[in-house]
């Protein structure tokens, strides 16, 4: 037999093409060939199979969504209506809430059968009416397979500057209010054994930078409290996705709420050249459909930024201090 590695050719292609040709001849020679195109079948086929348990998985499934009037919440709206989930959209402007409505149902027609949304106008500060919204939602379709607690705000100031009742209020609209909707839901869904509870937190929930304290507390709050419930759920088979996103083009930063109460009201830079709204709504859709437990969507810097956090947290901190110096300074100048 002849070896396919001697050299056989009396004129000498250049060195180049004569490694490729003997990386070719190994390849169809031996059974690399075959076991490549096996792996990419098996590959492709768990990805199939994938794909066909996502959409099984949230087609007519019963999905809450809060903050569902603006930014996240309301891309998320369309690309679960989409892939045929019974909505119900939550939010406090009752009129964006019916005008998303109608922009759903006047799109375009997909594969998936699609389904009228169903609205609930509440104020997630108010545990009287999360009570109300969930009775309401119950009443209405009897159970709920996921809940995304979405609606958020936040916040620009100094510690020292900020009254208590900010403090209050970031933690009531993202900490209080979902932690209390999400046990309004749980009894049926533990009744059921099945269900699916989602946080959209922030990689501030993992990592704290300076002058964000209520919001960075209310995210690593957030964390905290859906790690240990989805501990506590393993047992019922309710399954919790805890998402911490980077910056999002959306309308976050104009809504924060500052030292004295009062609405930030800028377009922040970092928010401006954030993510699309429309592509982090399609990564929520994937998480949830593959039953993730904790997604990071953030680019390469804050994501390092968390494991520095963990692994060398003195130099994290003289960073963020560095960081908090030359913001004060440029607020000063
Ligand atoms: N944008 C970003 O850079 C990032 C955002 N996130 C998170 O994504 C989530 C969505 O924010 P985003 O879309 O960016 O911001 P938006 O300001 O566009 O949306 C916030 C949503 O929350 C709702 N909301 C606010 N306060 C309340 C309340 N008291 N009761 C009920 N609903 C309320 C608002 O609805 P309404 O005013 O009608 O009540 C609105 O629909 C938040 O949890 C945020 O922390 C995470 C990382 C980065
Ligand atoms: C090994 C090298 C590591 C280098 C790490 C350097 C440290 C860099 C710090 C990066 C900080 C990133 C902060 C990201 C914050 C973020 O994405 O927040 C998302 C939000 O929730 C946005 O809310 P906001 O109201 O603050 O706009």
């Amino acid at each position: 037999m002849a070896c396919k590695f001697s050299l056989e050719a009396s004129c000498h292609p250049p060195r180049k093409s004569l490694l490729k040709v003997r990386v070719m001849d190994f390849i169809t020679s031996t059974a690399i060939l075959p076991l490549l195109f096996g792996c990419v079948g098996i590959f492709s086929l768990f990805k199939l199979l994938q794909r066909m348990r996502m959409k099984a998985y949230l087609r007519n499934a019963v999905v809450v969504i809060t903050g569902a009037t603006s930014g996240l919440g309301r891309e998320c709206a369309k690309v679960f209506y989409t892939a045929g989930a019974r909505l119900v959209l939550c939010g406090r402007n009752r009129e964006a809430l019916e005008e998303l409505t109608k922009e759903l149902a006047a799109s375009l027609a997909t594969k998936v059968q699609t389904h009228k949304p169903y609205t609930v106008a509440f104020d997630l500060a108010d545990p009287g009416a999360i009570v109300a919204a969930t009775a309401e939602i119950l009443q209405c379709f009897g159970y709920v397979d996921v809940l995304i607690n979405n609606a958020g705000i936040s916040y620009r100031g100094a510690i020292v500057d900020t009254t208590p009742d900010v403090d209050k209020k970031v933690m009531e609209t993202n900490y209080f209010g979902p932690v209390a909707l999400t046990k309004a839901l749980l009894p049926s869904m533990i009744k059921r054994r099945q269900g699916h509870i989602v946080a959209i937190s922030s990689i501030q929930g993992k990592i704290s930078i300076p002058f964000r304290s209520a919001y960075a507390a209310s995210k690593h709050a957030t964390q905290a409290f859906f790690d240990c419930l989805r501990a506590e759920m393993e047992q019922y088979e309710i399954e919790v996705t805890v998402i911490s996103p980077g910056y999002i083009h959306t309308n976050l930063s104009v809504n924060a709420v500052t030292a004295d109460g009062s609405k930030y009201g800028v377009m922040d830079k970092t928010t401006a050249q954030g993510r699309s709204p429309v592509e982090v709504a399609q990564d929520v859709l994937a998480a949830v459909g593959k039953k993730k437990k904790d997604v990071i969507l953030a680019d390469l810097l804050p994501s390092l930024a968390i494991y520095l956090r963990t692994l060398a947290p003195g130099l994290f901190f003289s960073l963020m201090a560095s960081r908090a110096r030359k913001e004060r300074k440029s607020k000063n100048s």
